[in-house]
């Protein structure tokens, strides 16, 4: 993706953390990824890597014991990384919105769906009118593929692949800018997944909006995305196209990634069947955080973090094997 291309999010330098009583948990440290307008940008990496902490940090929505401790998250050239809770308001679910992990779980099984979306519109358009919120809503349901006669049903009359359809629509009833979709097809069957990426994907070509993908599947990035960032214990060790980062991956522990995906269009092997485990972010290990896991380490890897490497082409990979070191 070009330089030139309009950058709907800038994150720089991003460091989050969380306390809790046995200390600090240094969850995201010294990220940075540009999202560009109109593109869709996959996060990916094991569990515990700091994808979800990442996307709430943009969202302003970072648990209370959670914080940004230094870096800039830009939107539209805005600073948002110090804004307080009001600033966080506006711009919260108009600007950004995000479909969270599980959600389509969280529906309340008591209020008919149309109520519910009616609920996160009027949040947002105190003053809308009934008439108004119903053909919005109308409209979403089509957005989103479901058939608009049942926007009265509960959700318990709509399958798992009806109820994301209908997170979808909640988190595009302000018309964002920006989309997460955190783990958007986990915990439903292969076909609705199928589905679900394909409503992604025709999402993309009828809004011109960014996304952000979050999830641990490399086939469903492959799928839905134009590039990826490759998550690692609360780093980004891998940034690039999804042609450079799958075809021509130069971190390690992408390589391990991919190789646990044999054939990322075919039957899919677990991730954990890359050997050890991510380290605890309580006390990350010195260097290069996956040193101890990967196969090519040298002594530099123990004690120096890797720089990140420009490869051309904004194909970025933070590894000792092609040089150089951070000065932190
Ligand atoms: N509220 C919290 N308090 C303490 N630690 C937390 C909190 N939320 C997340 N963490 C820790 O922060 C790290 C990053 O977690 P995060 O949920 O962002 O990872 P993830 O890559 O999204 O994982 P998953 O794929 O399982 O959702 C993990 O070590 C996690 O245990």
């Amino acid at each position: 993706m070009s330089e030139n291309k309009k950058k709907a999010l800038e994150v720089r330098d991003l460091n989050v953390f969380f306390k809790i009583s046995t200390g600090t948990v240094r969850a995201v440290e010294n990220v940075d990824f540009d999202l560009y307008e109109g593109e869709s940008l996959g996060l990916v990496g094991e569990s515990g890597c700091g994808k979800t902490t990442t996307a709430l940090s943009t969202m302003g929505m970072l648990p209370d014991n959670g914080y940004i401790d230094n870096g800039s998250i830009k939107y539209d050239n805005k600073e948002l990384a110090n804004n307080s809770e009001a600033e966080w308001q506006l711009y919260r679910w108009n600007d950004i919105a995000m479909v969270f992990q599980g959600a389509m779980n969280a529906l309340n099984p008591v209020k008919k769906i149309s109520f519910q979306i009616a609920e996160a519109i009027s949040l947002h358009y105190p003053k809308a009118k009934d008439d108004e919120i119903k053909k919005r809503i109308i409209e979403l349901f089509k957005l989103v593929g479901l058939d608009s006669s049942r926007i009265d049903d509960y959700p318990h009359e709509f399958s798992g692949g009806m109820r994301q359809r209908v997170m979808i629509a909640m988190a595009l009833a302000c018309n964002p800018r920006i989309l997460i979709a955190d783990e958007p097809t986990t915990a439903l069957d292969v076909m609705i997944q199928a589905q679900i990426i394909d409503l992604i994907n025709e999402l993309r070509k009828k809004i011109s909006m960014s996304m952000i993908i979050i999830t641990h599947d490399l086939s469903i990035i492959s799928e839905t995305c134009d590039r990826i960032a490759v998550m690692y214990a609360g780093n980004i060790v891998e940034l690039g196209t999804v042609r450079d980062v799958i075809k021509n991956s130069k971190h390690p522990y992408t390589q391990k990634l991919i190789g646990a995906f044999p054939n990322i269009y075919g039957e899919k092997k677990r991730i954990e069947s890359i050997p050890g485990t991510p380290p605890n972010l309580l006390d990350p290990p010195s260097g290069c955080r996956f040193h101890l896991r990967c196969s090519e380490a040298k002594q530099i890897c123990k004690t120096e973090v890797p720089k990140s490497v420009d490869f051309g082409n904004g194909h970025y990979v933070a590894c000792h094997l092609y040089g150089g070191v951070t000065n932190e």
